[in-house]
């Protein structure tokens, strides 16, 4: 039975999901890293929200770890090019809270343009300033949107409901999106000299740290408010602290800082500045949402193999995932072979699906066939970390499909292309399926590839096959199944045995030395 791991405070329904599908799990929240390191190994699952981090020396101690699943959105606490190298898919819950997010950023604009923290802090304080606290209307002001994504697309709509105008920045924007959103495509510049109000909502990547740097807020108008509930960075706070000293900036929210938990800042007690801890997705709908999302793919991945919502493996639904599972399994096994027989240098693999096996989704045959080929040389390779570790070497992959049927109804041909030329073996689903060779290096020749097997290639003569048997006959190697073909009458001949043991070095140099061999090799699947 797998088992999972929750490390963040999440709704119970997490788990109440993983008991109903098959999953053990263990909630243990708080854990320092090295406490988290010490019990990691144990887990296939880990389910996380933004405390715990997954970083590569916790990856390195999770040596049973098959998915990581956060119950959010960001996955910055998530080393993913370690996750994926690891084999272990990484899946976030990209929608659950969405809505409570933008009605935080929303919920603080009001606060700012309404000072109502201080307000309330002053009123209960015993105070009544009610001369102090003149806020400004939102009706008719004009919102800057940095990032239109599916948080900023929300917000934009909330806004629009206020009567505000809305302008966005956002590269991947399309002009008809926009359109369809309401809001006006501008430039950063123009944003930034436009909007009464700025909220963020992009994740934290190269292009966007710091994206409110001092140069760009000194461009921004004067009395500007602005809200941060995507992730801290996106800001440069002691820019931000200046501007609001100044009275430039006529006040800030933030629910995300540089360094969280943020139990101290320079932005503290400054006036006009409202901070909340990272309360985005603070809601019981948004919890309630992302730990039911988080624990069914969670539990999809483990039982099943399906993948959703994955952001380092292609996606595979449960209803698939049963159809692809034995064209997985040949594409590995075909992988492995090609993996096993290729020499020298491999500059591509291509991997042509025909007839019923061209229907299906090639993200995962491919990425088998990798995992297959791979795994000759290492044995941490798996179909999540092959296609990485593909190109890490160069390796070029094309993808074909051809949706006609030829002789087999389905088919998968795997060629490689060396520094000897382009050599390819092809399967088959025999009774839809069991995984059999149907072609190897341009000759016909149906095998299973199972358990040991020995590969000899030799010139077509009579005699060859029964020196062959008494030779492994003699050595005490029994043969289970012996396939054969050749390219023509008394030319190259393949042989394929399948053997109730590995061949030795020995029995293979004798085989080796058989009249008519030009090859010979002990395979494993
Ligand atoms: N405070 C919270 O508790 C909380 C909750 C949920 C999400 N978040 C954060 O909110 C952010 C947005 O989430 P989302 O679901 O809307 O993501 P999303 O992927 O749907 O949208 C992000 C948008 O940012 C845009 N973008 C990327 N690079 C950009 C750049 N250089 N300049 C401008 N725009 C750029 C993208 O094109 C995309 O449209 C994420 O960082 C997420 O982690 C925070
Ligand atoms: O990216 C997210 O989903 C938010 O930052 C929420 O984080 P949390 O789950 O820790 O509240």
């Amino acid at each position: 039975m797998p088992k999972v791991l929750i490390s963040d405070k999440m709704d119970p329904k997490a788990a109440q999901i993983f008991r109903e599908r098959g999953v053990e799990v263990d909630e243990i929240t708080g854990k320092t890293p090295d406490e988290l390191k010490a019990i990691i190994g144990q887990y296939d699952g880990l389910a996380i929200r933004s405390s715990t981090k997954v970083t590569k020396d916790i990856l390195a101690h999770a040596t049973n770890l098959k998915v990581v699943g956060r119950a959010g959105i960001g996955v910055d606490n998530v080393d993913i090019p370690a996750a994926s190298a690891q084999g272990v898919v990484v899946m976030n819950t990209p929608f659950g809270n969405s809505i409570t997010t933008a009605e935080h950023a929303i919920a603080l604009m009001f606060a700012l343009a309404r000072q109502l923290p201080e307000a309330d802090a002053s009123t209960q304080g015993g105070k009544w300033e009610k001369n102090r606290f003149m806020g400004v209307e939102l009706t008719s002001k004009t919102l800057g949107l940095i990032g239109a994504g599916n948080i900023g697309s929300i917000v934009a709509d909330r806004a629009l409901g206020l009567k505000m105008k809305v302008v966005a920045y956002d590269p991947f924007l399309t002009p008809e999106r926009a359109l369809e959103m309401g809001v006006e495509k501008v430039t950063l510049d123009d944003l930034l000299a436009r909007a009464d109000f700025i909220t963020l909502h992009t994740p934290l990547t190269e292009q966007t740290r710091n994206i409110l740097s001092a140069e760009n807020l000194a461009k921004t108008k004067k009395g500007v408010r602005i809200i941060n509930c995507a992730r801290g960075g996106l800001i440069d706070e002691a820019a931000l602290k200046q501007g609001l000293d100044s009275g430039h900036i006529g006040g800030a929210a933030l629910d995300v800082f540089v360094t969280e938990p943020a139990k101290e800042s320079p932005l503290f007690g400054t006036p006009n500045f409202i901070s909340t801890p990272h309360l985005g997705a603070s809601t019981n709908e948004a919890q309630v949402n992302v730990a039911i999302q988080v624990a069914e793919q969670m539990a999809d991945y483990l039982v099943t193999g399906g993948i959703t919502n994955a952001l380092n493996v292609p996606s595979l639904s449960a209803e698939e995932a049963p159809k692809l599972k034995p064209y997985m399994a040949l594409a590995e096994k075909l992988g492995s072979l090609v993996g096993q027989l290729a020499h020298g240098g491999i500059a591509r693999i291509s991997v042509h699906s025909e007839g019923a096996a061209a229907e299906l989704n090639q993200k995962p045959i491919v990425s088998a066939v990798l995992a297959g080929f791979l795994r000759v040389h290492s044995d941490t390779v798996n179909m999540v970390n092959a296609p990485f570790l593909a190109k890490d070497k160069g390796i070029e992959v094309r993808e074909v499909r051809t949706e006609r049927e030829g002789d087999y109804h389905t088919l998968v041909r795997v060629s490689v292309k060396t520094s000897d030329g382009e050599r390819s073996v092809v399967g088959t689903l025999f009774g839809n399926e069991a995984p059999r060779l149907v072609e190897l290096f341009g000759i016909k020749v149906e095998a299973d590839l199972d358990g040991p097997m020995l590969y000899v290639v030799n010139e077509d003569a009579p005699g060859f096959i029964g020196r062959l048997g008494t030779t492994l006959g003699e050595a005490g190697v029994n043969i289970a199944t012996f396939h054969l073909g050749r390219r023509s009458a008394g030319g190259e001949a393949v042989v394929l045995l399948s053997l109730d043991e590995v061949v030795s070095a020995e029995l293979l140099a004798t085989v080796k030395a058989l009249p008519g061999v030009k090859t010979a090799m002990g395979l494993k699947f």
